[in-house]
């Protein structure tokens, strides 16, 4: 078993508001080990960048504990600064300046000296496969090129831990399948690296274990096969149609066998012990509504449907991409 790195212990921090205090993080208690790639998941303002900023320094808990390695937060700021990376979700790259310029400048305010320093960026440049690009200003670059870099930049110190917030956000496909390399690279060198993301095929490919936090608290935590044992059924069905009417949706959930139906655009999401006493059932139901099926997939939960079961939400890349959604439990 690997040694623990990040030991948070009943973490807790509220704000004051108009409303009342908010515990934007409620008791959270968890271990990361040396080497994962943990991902922190969860709806908008459930508490996961909360979390990061008082991992990184940026601001105290309320109460509780977060140790790195064997420093506390609050009271070894500066040796933890050492520790760690941080590639925030919005770019700090200076456009005007080059590839080179930008990891130069980064280098020196770790206080890197030059003879580290500089044959760390030609390696880090490689890395990225950036090298011919290095002294062209970063504004020339595509959002891929620019998100890797900044990545590595993060790296430039060797820290122990990488925190990634949403490092693919508004990337096109191919970029982020560059920049998932890219995050598999430097996880070989047992760089631990927290990820926070919108996007849950990026925390499946990725991910070692995968914690859920919603409304500041921490509701799962385990490794994709383990939360995938613990949902609660067997067999989903997607099946598309072409049209959905509370009608429809009321004589499916009385079908035998039927846990839930979500509806996401013109798919129907049914979850149900056995797909195979279902079906029958189910196409019955279609004809008799004289809608007919357009498309039929039975599969396993994906790391989206545990998400919307846990949480009771569509991932928001998701809900952002079919302008749906809810869950519609029978
Ligand atoms: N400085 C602050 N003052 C008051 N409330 C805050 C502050 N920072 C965060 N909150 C509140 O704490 C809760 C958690 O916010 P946080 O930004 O940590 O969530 P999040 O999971 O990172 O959300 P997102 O995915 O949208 O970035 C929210 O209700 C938010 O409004």
């Amino acid at each position: 078993m690997r040694e623990s790195i990040i030991r948070i212990e009943h973490l807790s921090k509220v704000f004051p508001s108009k409303q009342g205090p908010v515990a934007a993080v409620d008791d959270i208690s968890f271990e990361v080990k040396r080497g994962e790639i943990f991902g922190l998941l969860g709806p908008n303002g459930a508490g996961k960048s909360t979390l990061i900023r008082i991992l990184t320094t940026l601001i105290s808990p309320s109460s509780g504990a977060a140790f790195i390695d064997s420093y506390e937060v609050s009271a070894s700021p500066e040796q933890i600064r050492g520790l760690i990376g941080v590639c925030p979700q919005n770019s700090t790259l200076d456009q005007e300046l080059t590839a080179y310029d930008n990891l130069e400048f980064y280098g020196r305010l770790q206080n890197m000296e030059d003879r580290v320093l500089k044959p760390r960026i030609w390696q880090l440049l490689e890395m990225t496969g950036l090298q011919d690009r290095a002294r062209s200003p970063v504004s020339t670059f595509s959002g891929g090129m620019k998100r890797k870099l900044e990545i590595v930049r993060a790296f430039i110190h060797k820290p122990d831990i990488l925190f990634l917030d949403e490092p693919t956000i508004g990337l096109d496909p191919e970029s982020r399948r560059e920049v998932w390399q890219q995050i598999e690279q430097l996880n070989v060198e047992e760089t631990t690296i927290i990820l926070t993301t919108h996007y849950m095929d990026e925390a499946e490919r990725l991910c070692n274990r995968i914690a859920f936090v919603d409304q500041g608290r921490l509701i799962a935590l385990d490794t994709m096969e383990n939360l995938r044992r613990s949902f609660p059924v067997g067999d989903l069905i997607e099946i598309g149609v072409v049209k959905i009417t509370g009608d429809l949706l009321a004589r499916i959930r009385e079908i035998p066998q039927v846990g839930s139906v979500d509806v996401r655009g013109l798919n129907l999401l049914i979850v149900t012990r056995d797909a195979s006493i279902v079906l029958p059932d189910l196409l019955r139901v279609l004809e008799q509504f004289s809608n007919p099926m357009t498309s039929i997939a039975i599969r396993s939960p994906s790391l989206e449907d545990i998400f919307i079961y846990l949480t009771g939400q569509v991932p928001e890349s998701d809900a952002i991409a079919t302008g749906e959604v809810g869950r519609q439990d029978s």
